[in-house]
């Protein structure tokens, strides 16, 4: 078992009267020692108060958050000893970088011998050697975010957290220091939280994810698990895209249930957390697991579906299927650019997914 490092217990969170709401409405995390944990969630969900609750910029109004077992929620935040990186660089713009990353280190008194060799090691971390004497404003934005972030690792804090550190970033720059934090995580086992309300941001940086919404988590999992398993229709539909077929529960047998599909076809779905006969739900598809094929003799095959499809669009290294299905039902399927032959636009169309692939949750 690892070990966990931090723990919010019982937190609950109310900026107003608490009458008037929750921002977060009950915590239980663990932060296991050397994880990247990622909260992921929408514009409102709790995700930064959290993060605000552990950095010691807000109180949580109920329970308890442990840093090694001690309890650190009436300790201020620079007695916390934690990392903080923000989206917007929060830099000194009146100092150089190397004043900038020695900053932390001034405050908490180091020797200043010491300091320009821990500062130069941080610069290095975040591949900056020789920017020491420059000024912010001479840097780019993916370079000043790695002086922040390079400030908030100069003190070795037990915990890095980073609240849309990358927000402010165009999409390739962002990507590429998506791989730096993963890569900077990795190589010296830091402990991260992460904010981000980006899920490909999440997917591709995580040891886990916890996603909120409505200021509780809906699921902590590995990206995998989030991806493949999600634990409810919330999180099926927030992360990666995914088909939403609504209907009505037939019946169930095991693990798998059938569903009258609103536009009309009857197919089987995995059940996650679907009611009895009668009661409303959807299945949820992945558009990469959906099979389309040109109908042959007007032979669909076993346990296809005819559907129409209604356009294609090339994506590089994939074909984005649009197809309409039976009344009024929608689906989106990919597929990989010379995987076999393409039905024509506007023609019917064959579709079938392994029904293990298809999720079923309550409405
Ligand atoms: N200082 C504050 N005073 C009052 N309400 C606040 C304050 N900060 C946040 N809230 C409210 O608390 C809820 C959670 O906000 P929070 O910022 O934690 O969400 P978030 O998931 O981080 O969203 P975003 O991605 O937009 O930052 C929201 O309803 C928000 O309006």
């Amino acid at each position: 078992m690892a070990e966990a490092l931090v723990r919010f217990e019982g937190v609950r969170k109310a900026y107003g009267p608490k009458g008037a709401g929750y921002a977060v409405k009950q915590l239980d995390l663990a932060v296991q020692r050397g994880e990247l944990l990622t909260l992921l969630g929408p514009s409102g969900s709790g995700k930064t108060t959290t993060l605000m609750m552990l950095a010691g910029f807000e109180q949580p109004s109920e329970g308890r958050i442990l840093l090694e077992d001690r309890d650190i929620a009436r300790l201020p935040p620079h007695k916390r000893g934690i990392g903080v990186v923000f989206q917007s660089y929060a830099l000194f713009p009146h100092m150089s970088v190397a004043e900038n990353v020695a900053f932390p280190l001034e405050v908490r008194g180091i020797p200043k011998a010491d300091r320009a060799a821990r500062v130069a090691r941080a610069l290095s971390m975040v591949r900056l050697e020789g920017f020491g004497e420059r000024r912010p404003s001479q840097l780019s934005g993916g370079q000043q975010q790695r002086v922040a972030l390079a400030r908030a690792m100069v003190f070795e804090p037990p915990i890095v957290l980073l609240d849309e550190p990358l927000g402010a970033l165009d999409k390739s720059l962002r990507e590429e220091m998506q791989y730096e934090i993963r890569a900077l995580h990795q190589r010296l086992g830091l402990t991260m939280m992460y904010v981000t309300h980006d899920q490909a941001e999440a997917l591709t940086l995580s040891d886990r994810i916890a996603v909120f919404e409505g200021g509780l988590v809906r699921q902590l999992a590995t990206p995998r698990r989030i991806y493949e398993a999600p634990a409810n229709g919330f999180v099926a539909g927030f992360v990666g895209e995914n088909n939403r077929l609504p209907g009505r529960v037939i019946e169930s047998d095991g693990p798998m249930v059938r569903v009258a599909l609103d536009c009309g076809p009857v197919v089987e779905a995995r059940i996650v957390d679907t009611g009895g006969a009668g009661s409303r739900c959807f299945v949820a598809i992945r558009p990469e697991r959906v099979a389309v094929a040109p109908v042959r003799a007007d032979d669909l095959g076993e346990g296809a579906l005819a559907a129409r499809l209604t356009e294609a669009i090339f994506q590089g290294d994939h074909l984005r299927l649009r197809l309409s299905l039976g009344e009024g039902g929608e689906l989106l399927a990919k597929r990989t650019v010379g995987g076999g032959p393409v039905p024509e636009i506007g023609a019917i169309a064959a579709v079938a997914w392994d029904a293990n692939q298809a999720l079923a949750f309550s409405a």
